[in-house]
């Protein structure tokens, strides 16, 4: 007979994070279709940047039970802080080359994003991090730092201890197929559902999440 842990191993289910909010509606749609995460670009750069009045004013709106997670690339230390002490954010997400004892000294659970570079020994980045909460694998590219709306080779998933996170040009026709191959604790979306940068698509969503769950 199959005990409580087994069975709670099998009824696992693969979590969802939609990165790249920029507009209450998108959260909403993400959150009542069953997302489990919103992603908050506190990234200049980016055009799905966010600032931290917007930030603010979209958490402010949200259901309880929402994780929400500030996104930053290489910030200055007192500009994740002050975007802390103003936005209510549950993990932080951190895109950039940030080595492990800058990402531990904000008191939050974090993120650590690495990047899938060809040749590059992934389980030995992902052990410079063992404090992260979860790591998250995105494609790589030599200008961007995320967002790219492009995949890696999948086959080359690592195995870890740690959560990971599969992102990186996922999109409601690839995300089952990602997530037989992978089986990642969960996935992160962000160009695969949007009308435009930064603006999510309602249709797009759905049809995301009916791929995640009929992985
Ligand atoms: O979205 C951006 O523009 C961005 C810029 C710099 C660093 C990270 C950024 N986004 C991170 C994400 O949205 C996701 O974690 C991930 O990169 C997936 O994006 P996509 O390939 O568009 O689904």
């Amino acid at each position: 007979m199959m005990n409580y842990r087994a069975e709670l191993v099998l009824s696992y289910r693969t979590r969802v994070k939609i990165c790249g909010i920029t507009r209450l509606a998108d959260a909403l749609a993400a959150i009542e279709l069953g997302a489990d995460a919103l992603g908050f670009v506190f990234y200049a750069p980016s055009p799905r940047a966010v600032t931290i009045a917007q930030a603010k004013a979209i958490i402010a709106a949200l259901p309880p039970f929402v994780t929400t997670v500030g996104l930053f690339v290489d910030a200055e230390v007192t500009e994740v802080q002050q975007t802390l002490a103003e936005v209510p954010l549950s993990l932080l997400q951190f895109h950039g080359d940030e080595p492990q004892n800058y990402c531990q000294q904000f008191a939050k659970p974090w993120i650590k994003a690495l990047s899938m570079q060809p040749d590059v020994d992934i389980h030995a980045k992902i052990a410079a991090y063992d404090q992260a909460s979860a790591i998250l694998l995105d494609a790589w590219h030599p200008q961007l730092k995320g967002g790219t709306g492009e995949c890696f080779d999948w086959r080359h998933w690592p195995k870890s201890q740690k959560p990971l996170i599969l992102a990186g040009g996922l999109t409601p026709e690839n995300v089952a197929e990602a997530i037989h191959l992978t089986q990642p604790y969960a996935v992160d979306v962000s160009g695969g559902v949007e009308a435009s940068k930064g603006i999510k698509e309602f249709t797009l969503l759905q049809a995301f999440m009916a791929g995640v769950n009929a992985a």
